[in-house]
């Protein structure tokens, strides 16, 4: 069956209207994290991941890496200081020119723990002036869907941080990691700066440059390479490996399992750089979670909108 015909297809496409109707249309870009900038780098595995995977980029060899930074907001206009989450988008070159993807957030957690409830949150919003939330419509989506209070309270408390280079990025969703013996263990990511964490306060917030984040990192990287630790988290039993919406306790297993270097900006994204979420190579498992794999979906819509000028 022709993938396109597939329900998620259709509610990935719906999806996909509402966030323009949201945020407005910008032919050729992505429908959300709109700007950003790509980088090249190295990620190090330091071999502690073989005990539960063997995933190829996470053994004990080097692999080449595109990072790409980007504001969250769907407008390519918003500046980086009225949209709190950043992106942080990694694409691991593997053997034999396959790739696999690590997408990940400054905040730990998402609004919608359905496709559906995604749908109804964008269309709400699209309610909202210039994309950008609404109190009311806030209000709304808090008294229809519960589960989405602690992102909304989270987002509301979130403060920017002063570099790309000083935030933590979060995956959100769990993975299956699988070893040779096949034993699983689910795990959920976190990318933690070498350069410790640095938050602006709102006031200094207040007078920050449209693209501050760009401009930091370009001065940052021309005094050398900037590095992050990669880090599992370790989940139990009963952690949820099928809702974003909640955290598993801080208390879980956390490893290190390899280290990043980003060592210069490219002079342009790839056009055709597509991060795709659900793509991960022997080794590791997506989860059940009904967000991740309709981001696939709905990614699909984006790129082929923007890679046809739309
Ligand atoms: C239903 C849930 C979601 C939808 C529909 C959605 C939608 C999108 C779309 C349409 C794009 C642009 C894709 C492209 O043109 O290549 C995008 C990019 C992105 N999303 Fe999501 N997203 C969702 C959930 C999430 C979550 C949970 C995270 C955090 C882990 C996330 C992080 C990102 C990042 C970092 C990018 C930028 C990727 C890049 O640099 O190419 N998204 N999202």
């Amino acid at each position: 069956m022709d993938s396109e015909k597939l329900p998620e297809f259709h509610r990935a496409d719906e999806s996909i209207d509402h966030i323009e109707e949201a945020a407005g249309k910008f032919p050729g870009l992505r429908r959300a994290h709109a700007r950003g900038n790509c980088y090249e780098g190295i990620f190090k595995p330091n071999g502690r991941a073989a005990l539960f995977t063997d995933a190829p980029h996470l053994q004990s060899e080097e692999v080449s890496v595109i990072v790409r930074f980007s504001n969250s907001s769907s407008n390519p206009n918003h500046s980086d200081g009225l949209t709190p989450p950043k992106g942080m988008a990694v694409q691991f070159a593997l053997p034999n020119n396959q790739i696999t993807n690590l997408v990940c957030t400054t905040i730990p957690l998402f609004f919608a723990r359905t496709p559906e409830t995604f749908i109804e949150v964008t269309k709400l919003m699209s309610t909202a002036k210039k994309g950008l939330p609404d109190i009311k419509a806030l209000q709304k989506i808090a008294a229809k869907f519960p589960e989405s209070k602690a992102f909304f309270k989270m987002i509301k408390e979130i403060r920017l941080p002063a570099s790309y280079a000083m935030a933590q990025y979060f995956s959100i969703h769990a993975f299956y990691f699988i070893n040779e013996n096949g034993k699983r263990q689910a795990v959920k990511y976190l990318w933690e700066p070498d350069a410790g964490l640095s938050m602006y306060t709102k006031k200094e917030a207040a007078k920050l440059l449209h693209n501050y984040l760009d401009e930091e990192l370009d001065q940052r990287l021309s005094n050398g390479p900037i590095g992050f630790n990669l880090n599992i988290q370790l989940g139990k039993e009963n952690d949820p490996t099928d809702d974003p919406t909640v955290v598993w306790p801080g208390d879980r297993q956390q490893i290190t399992i390899g280290h990043l270097a980003i060592h210069r900006k490219m002079d342009k994204c790839p056009e055709d750089l597509f991060f795709d979420p659900t793509v991960v190579p022997r080794g590791i498992e997506c989860s059940e979670d009904p967000i991740l794999h309709f981001r696939h979906h709905a990614y699909a819509v984006s790129y082929d909108r923007r890679l046809k000028n739309k």
